[in-house]
């Protein structure tokens, strides 16, 4: 059975209508992307899963019990408050001891417990996100953008982890990135949103599709291909768009020093 089954779901706020008639399934450990422009309602569709925002049309399945785990885009703390990590991480109720340690060791960072939130860096802060986000051992992690502010190699080595943890723990992962180039050999799937899903595939089959190869040859990059690939509009005219504001570099995927 699906972990998240979404059927002809719409959303709206007032009289916006943001999302339409989007109709997806997540499959327990797999790696979903998801890509759109800006205001593209990929928020929207987390929000609704977490169940922060009511669909306005269609359904919403969970598998019963479903854990999930959220890492938000940016969660801002006071600088002058006084706060370890464990104690953010033992916030949101009963939380053991051990448990923030394998937390953090799963997140990457089994150092961190001891230092004050506000002298983290960047990734460490993400990476703080991400063990709060495992703590109970969540069936499917749901990332918004979780690498905002971080530099090439700090992204890379962050969803490098995720990875690792999808392997470790098997949960699903389901993210929205900006950073195809970058989140691409790790995604089984990428769906393409713009109000509706304008379409979905693997990375494979997107990457040796011919306009792929005319931009990247066969390069790891692909950001801009996907992002430019030809949407097939025979039924919906309405999402013609170009989303090419990537650069298409090729980049070397060098791990960050942690
Ligand atoms: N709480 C809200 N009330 C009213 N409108 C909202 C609300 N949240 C989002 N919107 C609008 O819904 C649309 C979709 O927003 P959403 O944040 O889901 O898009 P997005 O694809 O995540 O965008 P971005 O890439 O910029 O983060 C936007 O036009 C936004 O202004």
């Amino acid at each position: 059975m699906s972990l998240i089954s979404v059927q002809n779901l719409s959303v709206s706020y007032g009289a916006n209508t943001v999302l339409r008639d989007v109709t997806l399934q997540i499959e327990p450990g797999e790696i979903v992307t998801i890509v759109g422009p800006n205001g593209s309602g990929k928020t929207s569709l987390l929000r609704a899963i977490i169940g922060a925002v009511t669909p306005t049309q269609g359904q919403l399945r969970k598998k019963a019990g479903l854990r999930i785990g959220y890492v938000p885009q940016k969660l801002h703390i006071d600088p002058t408050l006084p706060m370890t990590v464990e104690r953010f991480l033992r916030l949101s109720g009963k939380v053991a001891k051990e448990d923030c340690a394998t937390a953090l060791e799963t997140a990457g960072v089994p150092d961190l417990a001891k230092r004050q939130m506000s002298g983290l860096s960047g990734g460490q802060f993400q990476r703080v996100l991400l063990a709060r986000a495992l703590i109970n051992r969540p069936d499917i992690i749901l990332l918004d953008e979780a690498t905002q502010g971080l530099d090439q190699p700090g992204s890379a080595a962050f969803y490098r982890r995720i990875e690792e943890v999808r392997r470790e723990t098997g949960c699903a992962v389901l993210m929205i990135s900006h950073e195809l180039h970058v989140v691409m050999s790790a995604s089984d799937r990428v769906i393409c949103l713009n109000g509706h899903v304008c379409c979905e595939g693997t990375p494979e089959k997107v990457s040796s599709a011919p306009e792929y190869r005319a931009l990247f040859g066969s390069g790891t990059g692909g950001a801009l291909a996907l992002y430019r690939h030809d949407h097939d509009h025979a039924h919906d005219g309405a999402c013609d768009h170009d989303h090419g504001h990537g650069h298409g570099h090729d980049h070397d995927h060098t791990e960050a020093a942690e």
